[in-house]
């Protein structure tokens, strides 16, 4: 018998010590594609003051009293058009991103998942690896560029429920890895794998970033920058020197200025200008999810065509891809270098 195990009431439950647990984060996504549930989903994403920075007694009737009245019935629409059998894309991705972590990083680590907003939530998973004798946990927000509405959301909550704990486990977190070669070169051979596979040869490749309200650079988050600077180092290292790139910003929401150019207007544009084939990546979604599968692949594709263009492709996410894994396996082993053997 331990020291600890002596110091236990005859009824506490049995405490496993010295395991090291993992928990990869993405954003989250309604439970069903139906207007409650996305409701719920929106209520929790679009209260987080990290996401909409307008101070709450002026936000939140606009909220309650408009947007959760309008969009969920909008946005169920669009989940419907992506729902697979196994659920949401981003959570049926993450979870398996998850698996393939466990298997490659074997029984020295417990691998698990967590949405930051929705289920499986933050507290849940990291209460259930500290329940497993997990006593030092690696954080993983699967961003590769950094903001304040997503990575240290992420943090935040995790805080947030360390804060309850009277024994935490140690935590580390996952750095931003928008310039990490792993990064760069798991997208590249990526992507060049999809560009050769395509039917057609494109004349220009749009690498779309989710947008973010133009204020947040003023004001010093450093996701425009890292949106550039992936941008730049994809493009060196795809090297194609017959195919024009173009950087634009998605999903816009609300009324105040977003980083641009926009990827819709950009789609327009470009069929405008006389550009018939055209391919977009999203470099900065580690899984595939609603604004790609829809927004991208459904809308963008009507854009495109709809103001001339012709031909036009949605390239996949690195996902559970080889690619993707590997490098996946290498951020973290390398986060969890002195916690585990090499
Ligand atoms: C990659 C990072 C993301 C940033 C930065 C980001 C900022 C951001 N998003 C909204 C509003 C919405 N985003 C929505 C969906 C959504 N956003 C991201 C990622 C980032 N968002 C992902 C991966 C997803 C897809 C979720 C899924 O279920 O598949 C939505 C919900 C859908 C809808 O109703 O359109 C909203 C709303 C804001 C305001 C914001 C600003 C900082
Ligand atoms: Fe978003
Ligand atoms: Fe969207």
């Amino acid at each position: 018998m331990t020291w600890r195990d002596q110091q236990l009431p005859a009824d506490h439950p049995p405490v496993k010590s010295g395991a090291i647990g993992v928990l990869l984060v993405n954003l989250g996504t309604p439970d069903a594609a139906e207007p409650g549930a996305v409701k719920r989903y929106l209520a929790e994403f679009l209260s987080d003051r990290r996401v909409v920075e307008i101070p709450p007694i002026a936000w939140q009737p606009i909220l309650r009293g408009i947007i959760l009245n309008t969009r969920p019935k909008k946005s169920a629409h669009a989940y419907r058009q992506v729902w697979t059998d196994a659920g949401s894309p981003l959570a049926v991705i993450t979870r398996q991103q998850a698996e393939a972590m466990q298997a490659r990083l074997g029984n020295e680590v417990h691998v698990d998942w967590a949405m930051r907003y929705g289920t499986p939530s933050i507290p849940d998973r990291l209460q259930a690896l500290k329940n497993s004798g997990c006593e030092r946990i690696l954080l993983a927000p699967l961003y590769p560029q950094y903001s304040g509405a997503t990575t240290a959301t992420v943090v935040d909550k995790a805080a947030d429920c360390l804060r309850t704990m009277r024994w935490q486990p140690a935590l580390r977190t996952l750095p931003p890895y928008h310039d990490d070669p792993a990064y760069i070169d798991a997208l590249a051979s990526d992507l060049s794998k999809q560009l050769d596979a395509l039917d057609f040869e494109p004349e220009v490749l749009l690498l779309s970033f989710h947008g973010m309200p133009e204020r947040t650079l003023h004001l010093g988050d450093p996701y425009h920058c890292h949106c550039q600077k992936t941008s730049r180092l994809l493009q060196e290292k795809l090297h194609r020197p017959g195919l024009k790139f173009r950087t634009t910003f998605q999903s816009r929401f609300g009324r105040a200025k977003w980083l641009e150019p926009a990827t819709d207007t950009v789609l327009a544009e470009e069929a405008k200008a006389g550009t018939k084939r055209l391919a977009i990546a999203a470099p900065g979604f580690s899984a595939d999810c609603l604004e790609t599968l829809e927004e991208l692949a459904i809308q963008g594709r009507e854009q495109f065509t709809e103001a001339g263009g012709e031909q036009f492709a949605a390239l996949s996410c690195l996902n559970a891809s080889d690619p993707g894994l590997a490098m996946l396996e290498t951020l973290l082993r390398r986060e969890l270098s002195g916690w585990i053997s090499a």
